[in-house]
């Protein structure tokens, strides 16, 4: 079996941002600006923002923390996004989901400029990508593709099954792998489904994100099927994705691990969205031109 490695796939996208970067930064005036919200205490979160923060570092990218408490009420939370939106030396607005009970997450994603959406999560940036335009578009699943073409993957007619339909990956990802730069069949796939068993054993590409730790099995799975495995989940022993690697490893072709795969594309694809937001404040490209 193939192992999909996000962690070597991810520096080769860094190292080209970080490079793309330094060579921009000095005809304009100024480095990208992420700012990164994290409301409240969730331990996980708090360990993803501090990677996002440090990663941003290595490439370039000036960050500018926002640690609120899980009580600061809607009001003040979009009062913040907008005076962002205002912010020049900010090009990204990262809001880190979940948001604490009280809050409303549409109206604070909505708060948000879609031109620094760089979660890809705005209603104009999700209209876009369903309408096949070009977006800011959202960070896992567009990380997710990056490492499918760095291994020459081509999805073209295959048939791909998406488990999950969240706004953040299982939705995005089937809309981008239905679109017409990548043409493969797409089955999405969630907790109501029937047959769900034989549906997978008939995908050359199965995408999991439902959160279920070690959910999909060998009895699932045709022989040499690819496993992208998007799923994080913490338990007793530790971080592991949706798929059970051990069982699954003698039957399939290719699977990501966790950690260590798509969590790492995720952090590198939000820096490649920085600079895209960065380089439309600048004037460099149009919306049209946006990876
Ligand atoms: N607005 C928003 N945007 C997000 O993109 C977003 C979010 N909210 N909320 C939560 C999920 C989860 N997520 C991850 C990012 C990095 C790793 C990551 O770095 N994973 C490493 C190790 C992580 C660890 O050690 O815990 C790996 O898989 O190797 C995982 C998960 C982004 N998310």
């Amino acid at each position: 079996m193939l192992l999909l490695e996000g962690k070597s796939v991810s520096k080769a996208l860094r190292a080209k941002v970080k490079e793309e970067i330094a060579a921009l930064s000095s005809a304009v005036k100024r480095v990208p600006g992420l700012a990164v919200i994290l409301v409240g205490e969730d331990p996980a979160s708090q360990v993803y923002v501090r990677n996002k923060e440090k990663a941003c570092e290595e490439v370039g990218i000036t960050s500018y923390s926002y640690r609120l408490p899980h009580d600061i009420g809607q009001e003040n939370l979009i009062k913040l996004i907008r005076e962002l939106n205002a912010d020049d030396r900010v090009d990204g607005i990262l809001l880190q989901l979940p948001l604490p009970e009280g809050l409303n997450t549409q109206a604070c994603l909505q708060a948000i400029d879609p031109r620094k959406d760089v979660d890809g999560l705005h209603p104009e940036n999700q209209g876009r990508l369903a309408l096949g335009l070009k977006a800011l578009r959202p960070c896992t699943p567009a990380g997710t593709l990056f490492l499918l073409d760095y291994y020459k993957y081509d999805l073209e007619g295959k048939n791909c099954v998406v488990l999950g339909r969240s706004h953040l990956v299982g939705r995005p990802l089937a809309m981008m792998l239905n679109d017409k730069t990548m043409n493969a069949t797409v089955t999405m796939c969630h907790s109501k489904t029937r047959n769900l068993k034989e549906i997978c054993r008939q995908a050359d590409f199965i995408f999991l994100a439902i959160g279920r730790p070690r959910f999909l099995t060998p009895d699932m799975v045709k022989e040499d099927a690819v496993i992208i495995d998007i799923g994080i989940n913490r338990t007793e022993d530790g971080l592991c994705g949706d798929a059970d690697f051990k069982a699954l490893e003698g039957k399939v072709a290719a699977m990501t691990p966790v950690p260590g795969g798509i969590g790492l594309m995720t952090i590198s694809q939000l820096l490649e969205n920085t600079m895209q937001a960065w380089k439309y404040a600048m004037g460099l490209i149009r919306l049209e031109d946006l990876a």
